[in-house]
């Protein structure tokens, strides 16, 4: 279990403004920063170990809690010193800067340690960083032992999760309060190592959360396979792609799946194979019809998708059916009365949204509301968003799921999901995030999507 899941990831505003209501409430911004450099502190000591640390502390509020915790470290008698970048601009910070009673050092002219913490910038960072900056701070962590960031590396902006420039990586990332998108979004996740969040006592909330695990619905004696969900998968093309959505779907739990499609596979025995009629598709009984893994993009594929969207159950799009969802299926998908889940990679996002320069979270909500569909934005930092506005964000799984077919498992344990309670098309969009995650963890390195599909299994008797 990762410490992050189910916490609210909260932008630089929201932070601000949660801030502001503490000392509207009576905390003084001087308790909050005696607060947070106290929580980094201990962190720190336990890291350190007794090895002298090195505080690097910027202009702001950061350096503020850098000066609290150098403060603190001194008074259990431990090594530190402080290099500031320049003098501290904000009262707080002046406070707390008055507490330290040792030298403060210049950043150009510091000399290395073996505990690095970089307080220079936080939430407040508002520009790129001046490339002397980036210098010093790329040849102090080179020459550090571990590296320890608060609340965000320097340099990253907090919302979009972008680096502004070419900032070095830190070991551990202390998250004050909440996680920030920074701390999922990539490319800045990828510079923060191992994140902490340190309780700074403001609470912050969002309908932003990191995905958490389900709570699945365990088979009891009343169920039966069609009870349990039935999931149709349309095939096409590529005969590969729907078996390993099939094959996902019945190991993520579904207990019926019923391929339509005219070649394929003999195993496994327990799919239900069908060549594909448009008729198949007004089973009453189908909870979830996937469509897309390697449907194709021909003229079959396009009118496969239309009696798709064109039939009373909920869907998965995803793949060779996201290609061809032109303005006018879109309509169609926004106007169905049932749900639709769609799970674009970066790519395919692009394609039928824009590219665009906000947080992925900001881009896969604002397609949820757009499209009416539930949004699954893959990639190693998936963001799951419903056309209400609730967002979830994945933790990165694993890097070794950058491998074919990977996408069509996905789609199948979402299909299972879907089936078994298509009320709650986003609770189902998370669930098969979240166990497709834990299919690729516990696979570790090199494995492909047929072993993917199989260790669902494992997956789902734990959910
Ligand atoms: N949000 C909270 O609840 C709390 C926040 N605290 C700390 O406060 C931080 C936010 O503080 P601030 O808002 O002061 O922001 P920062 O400390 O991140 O930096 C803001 C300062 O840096 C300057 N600046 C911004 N970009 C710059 C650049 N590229 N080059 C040079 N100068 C630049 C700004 O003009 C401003 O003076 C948080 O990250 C956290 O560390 C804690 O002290 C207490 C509680
Ligand atoms: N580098 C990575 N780190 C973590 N997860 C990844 C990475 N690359 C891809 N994934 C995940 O693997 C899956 C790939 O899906 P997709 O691109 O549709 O592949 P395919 O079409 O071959 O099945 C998605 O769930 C995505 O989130
Ligand atoms: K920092």
């Amino acid at each position: 279990m990762t410490p992050l899941s189910g916490k609210p990831v909260v932008t630089a505003a929201k932070m601000r403004a949660a801030e502001e209501a503490a000392i509207a409430d009576g905390t003084s911004v001087d308790i909050l920063m005696a607060r947070a450099g106290t929580e980094v502190a201990q962190t720190i000591r336990r890291l350190a170990s007794g090895s002298e640390v090195l505080i690097l502390c910027g202009p702001g509020n950061n350096g503020g809690d850098g000066y609290v915790a150098a403060a603190a470290l001194r008074a259990w008698s431990l090594p530190v010193r402080v290099a500031a970048l320049a003098p501290p601009a904000t009262d707080a910070a002046r406070n707390a800067c008055a507490g330290w009673s040792g030298p403060v050092e210049t950043l150009a002219e510091t000399k290395s340690a073996p505990i690095l913490v970089d307080a220079l910038f936080g939430t407040g960072l508002s520009r790129a960083l001046d490339p002397a900056i980036v210098a010093a701070l790329r040849r102090l962590n080179a020459r550090a032992r571990l590296s320890i960031a608060v609340d965000l590396p320097s340099g990253v902006d907090t919302d979009r999760g972008v680096a502004l420039g070419d900032i070095p990586a830190a070991d551990v990332t202390l998250a004050l309060g909440a996680p920030k998108p920074a701390h999922l979004l990539y490319p800045a996740a990828g510079l923060c190592g191992a994140i902490r969040v340190l309780d700074i006592g403001v609470p912050a909330s969002s309908d932003v959360m990191v995905l958490a695990a389900p709570d699945l619905p365990m088979p009891g004696p009343d169920s039966h396979k069609y009870s349990r969900g039935m999931v149709a998968v349309v095939g096409g093309d590529m005969p590969g792609a729907a078996e390993l959505s099939a094959i996902a779907a019945l190991r993520a739990g579904a207990g019926y799946v019923l391929l339509l499609a005219e070649h394929g596979a003999l195993q496994p025995h327990a799919i239900v194979r069908k060549a594909f009629t448009p008729d198949a598709l007004t089973d009453k009984r189908i909870g979830a019809l996937i469509i897309g893994p390697g449907l194709g993009r021909g003229d079959e594929a396009r009118a496969r998708l239309d009696q798709a969207l064109a039939s009373a159950v909920p869907l998965v799009i995803d793949g060779d059916a996201l290609h061809l969802l032109d303005t006018a299926r879109l309509d169609v998908v926004r106007n169905r009365a049932v749900p639709v889940i769609m799970t674009p990679h970066a790519g395919e996002f692009d394609a039928l949204f824009g590219k665009g320069e906000e947080s992925k979270i900001d881009r896969a909500r604002a397609a949820a509301l757009r499209s009416g569909a539930t949004i699954i934005f893959k990639g190693a930092d998936t963001v799951i968003a419903s056309p209400q506005g609730a967002v979830r964000v994945a933790q990165s799984a694993n890097a070794w799921l950058s491998t074919a077919g990977t996408g069509d498992v996905l789609a199948g344990a979402v299909g299972a999901f879907l089936s078994g309670n298509a009320n709650i098309a986003f609770d189902a969009a998370c669930a098969g995030v979240w166990a497709h995650a834990r299919a690729a963890r516990r696979l570790r390195g090199a494995f492909i999507a047929d072993d993917l599909a199989d260790a669902l299994t494992a997956v789902r008797s734990r959910l």
